[in-house]
């Protein structure tokens, strides 16, 4: 099978590295300095395993279609991503393991054939060329949004045999929303706090706050026909428990002063609400105080550290 990365960043040069270990045909579409720094040296994979994979890598997107392409950007930077790589993205699979709400609805906007996915890997591009597979996770993928088909097994199956564990799920937009969910109250309030993901779980304040946070996400999605295979609540507490002592993603773009996916999570979650007239104070508040966090990082945020 032949794989493009669409995106080639922290958490797509770990698919696409172990994906090229594994002997798949694998293309990883990203930036310089990094791209660079992979034609030269290899890619090397840090932390849970300790390897220098040779992998073609590009700034560039090629004219020959793939197998799949595996999209991997933040979801801010989606539809600019697809939007230059349309010609080769129609008709073509294109599997999202990115977080938030509407990624894959982008895919099939324009002409893609979506498979959804989520990840509870975690790595972080330490320098160019040099990517540290932080804590291993599973991966679930599924037909978008719901379904399944053969070639979704075929993928699971690739990845299973690359040492990503993955399973496919017949709801898959069920997961990507409790993901979201769950991102929507550990990653906010983490955030706005700047605290490890534990705190949230080990004080009685915040972890009521982030449970009525959940309970409103679930509501919206509720209302908007989601269901799920396993309630946000419960994942909630099992990533509490998983992740406590991580910074979350969000609180860390803050701090490296970039972008956040805010909204694509919180964002999305009103977005919803609002499609179903139900308000969601909690998620509008989470979101603007971000935002705001956002918005102060370059002055007085920073400024006062
Ligand atoms: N890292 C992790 O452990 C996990 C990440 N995720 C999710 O995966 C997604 C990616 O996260 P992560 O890997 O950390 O992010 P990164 O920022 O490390 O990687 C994304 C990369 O894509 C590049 N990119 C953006 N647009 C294009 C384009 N048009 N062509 C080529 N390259 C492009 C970005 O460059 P530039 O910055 O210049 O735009 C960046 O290098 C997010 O949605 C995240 O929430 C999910 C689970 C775990
Ligand atoms: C699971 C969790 C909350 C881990 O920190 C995460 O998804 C993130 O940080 O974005």
């Amino acid at each position: 099978m032949k794989v493009y990365i669409l995106g080639a960043g922290a958490i797509g040069s770990l698919f696409g590295g172990l994906l090229a270990k594994a002997g798949v045909d694998v293309l990883l579409i990203g930036r310089d300095p990094h791209v660079k720094s992979i034609g030269e040296r290899g890619l090397v994979i840090k932390g849970i395993i300790n390897e220098e994979i040779r992998v073609n890598a590009t700034t560039s997107i090629p004219k020959e279609k793939p197998d799949l392409i595996i999209l991997s950007t933040k979801a801010y930077s989606t539809e600019d991503a697809l939007n230059s790589a349309k010609d080769i993205v129609r008709e073509t699979w294109v599997l999202s393991i990115q977080n938030g709400i509407g990624n894959e609805d982008k895919i099939l906007r324009v002409g893609g054939k979506a498979i959804g996915g989520i990840t509870t890997n975690g790595a972080i591009l330490k320098e160019p060329g040099i990517v540290e597979w932080k804590g291993k996770g599973i991966t679930i993928i599924g037909l978008y949004p719901q379904g399944h088909n053969e070639f979704v097994e075929e993928v699971a199956e690739l990845f299973n045999k690359a040492g990503l564990e993955t399973h496919t799920s017949d709801n898959i937009i069920g997961w990507i929303w409790a993901k979201a969910i769950v991102n929507s109250a550990i990653n906010t309030i983490g955030s706005i706090l700047e605290i490890k993901n534990g705190l949230i779980k080990d004080n009685q304040y915040l972890l009521s706050a982030a449970m009525e946070v959940i309970k409103e996400g679930c509501r919206i999605a509720l209302q908007n026909g989601i269901e799920f295979e396993v309630p946000p609540m419960e994942l909630f507490f099992q990533t509490l428990e998983q992740t406590k002592d991580n910074y979350n993603s969000m609180l860390q773009d803050l701090w490296r002063g970039k972008r956040t996916e805010i909204d694509y999570i919180s964002g999305k979650i009103v977005e919803y609400g609002k499609y179903v007239n139900l308000e969601a104070p909690m998620n509008s508040l989470l979101w603007a105080l971000v935002k705001a966090k956002e918005e102060l990082r370059n002055n007085v945020w920073r400024k006062g550290k």
